[in-house]
C-alpha cells in the first residue's frame, strides 16, 4: 500500500484538493429536520456518506459532534468512517489528540492501528505538549502508512496568542512546528505528516521545506476563501487541501444540493492543482 501522502495527491488529482467535514451541528441537524439525537445523527451521517463517497478527496468527520451523543455517537462514527474508507475515500478524524508520550499511544492506537474500530486514514494531532509527545503517532501513522495532520497555525483568532510566541532561537511556534514536521517529509514523494493551516489567516509560516499536505480549515463559514487560501500558501498549492463543513452542510439535507455545493467550492480551488 502507498503512503497517505501519496495516496492523498492522486485522490486530489483526480478529485479537486477539497477537503469536506461532516460537523452534526445541532442547528444544522435541526434545519435538516432531524431529531438532535443518536437517531438524527446517523441519518445526517448516511446522508454525507451519500452525498460525498467517491466525490471528494478527503471527508473529515469533526469528532466532537459524535462524542457529544455517548457511546451510540461513537457508533455512528465507526460506521461512517468505515463505510467510506471501503469504498476507498479518504477519511481524516479531526480528533486534536495531544496528551503526554504513554496517553498519546493510545490514541495513535485508536485512529491509526488498522485493528481500531474507528481506523482512519488520517488524524489531527495537537503538538502543545511538545512535539516530541506525538511522537507514538508519528510512529504508528509511519508504520501503517497513515497520515497525521499537526496543528501548527489554527484559523480561530486565539491561536495567535501561543501559535505566535518566540522560542529561544526567534522562530514562532508555529515556525517551529511546521519545521518539525518538515524534518519528517525529507525524502518523501508527498510526505503523509501534514499541517492544518487556518484559512482565515493574514499569513503563513514558511512553508518551503515542508513537503508535507496543508490542511486549511476556515473556508467558508470562518471567512477563509480562494483568495487567502492562493495567499498562504503561495507555491505550494499542490499541497494545499483547503476545507469547508458547514458552508456545503448547509445546502442539505438534499443529497443533489450537497453535491453542488461541494462541487462549485471545488471548482473555486481548481486552481491549486494547475
Ligand atoms: O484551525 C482549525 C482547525 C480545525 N478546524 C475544524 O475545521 C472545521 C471547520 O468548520 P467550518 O464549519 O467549515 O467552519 C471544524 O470541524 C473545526 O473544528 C478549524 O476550523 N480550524
Amino acid at each position: 500500500m502507498k503512503t497517505f501522502g501519496p495516496r492523498l495527491q492522486a485522490a486530489m488529482a483526480e478529485l479537486g484538493p477539497v477537503c469536506v467535514g461532516i460537523d452534526p451541528h445541532p442547528e444544522l441537524m435541526q434545519a435538516w429536520e432531524l431529531p438532535v439525537t443518536a437517531e438524527g445523527l446517523e441519518q445526517f451521517a448516511e446522508i454525507c456518506v451519500e452525498a460525498f463517497d467517491g466525490l471528494v478527496a478527503l471527508v473529515k468527520p469533526q469528532v466532537a459532534f459524535f462524542e457529544a451523543f455517548g457511546s451510540q455517537g461513537i457508533a455512528v462514527l465507526e460506521r461512517t468512517i468505515s463505510v467510506l474508507r471501503a469504498s476507498g475515500t479518504l477519511v481524516l478524524a479531526d480528533a486534536k489528540r495531544g496528551d503526554i508520550g504513554s496517553t498519546m499511544a493510545a490514541y495513535a492506537r485508536t485512529w491509526l492501528d488498522d485493528e481500531s474500530p474507528l481506523c482512519s486514514d488520517a488524524v489531527t494531532v495537537s503538538p502543545f505538549l511538545g512535539f516530541g509527545s506525538l511522537e507514538p503517532a508519528l510512529d504508528l501513522a509511519s508504520r501503517n502508512n497513515h497520515g497525521v495532520f499537526v496543528l501548527a497555525a489554527t484559523s480561530n483568532p486565539e491561536g495567535a496568542q501561543v501559535q505566535l510566541a518566540r522560542n529561544t532561537d526567534g522562530r514562532s511556534v508555529s515556525q517551529t512546528i511546521v519545521d518539525e514536521v518538515a524534518a519528517r517529509n525529507v525524502g518523501e514523494q508527498l510526505g503523509s505528516v501534514g499541517i492544518v493551516l487556518g484559512a482565515t489567516l493574514a499569513s503563513a509560516p514558511d512553508l518551503t521545506e515542508l513537503n508535507g499536505p496543508i490542511l486549511l480549515p476556515g473556508v467558508g463559514a470562518q471567512g477563509g476563501g480562494p483568495d487567502e487560501v492562493r495567499k498562504l500558501v503561495g507555491t505550494h498549492g499542490r499541497a494545499a487541501v483547503p476545507s469547508a463543513s458547514r458552508e456545503i452542510l448547509r445546502e442539505g439535507p438534499s443529497v443533489t444540493a450537497l453535491r453542488d455545493a461541494l462541487a462549485r467550492t471545488t471548482d473555486s480551488f481548481a486552481f491549486l492543482q494547475e
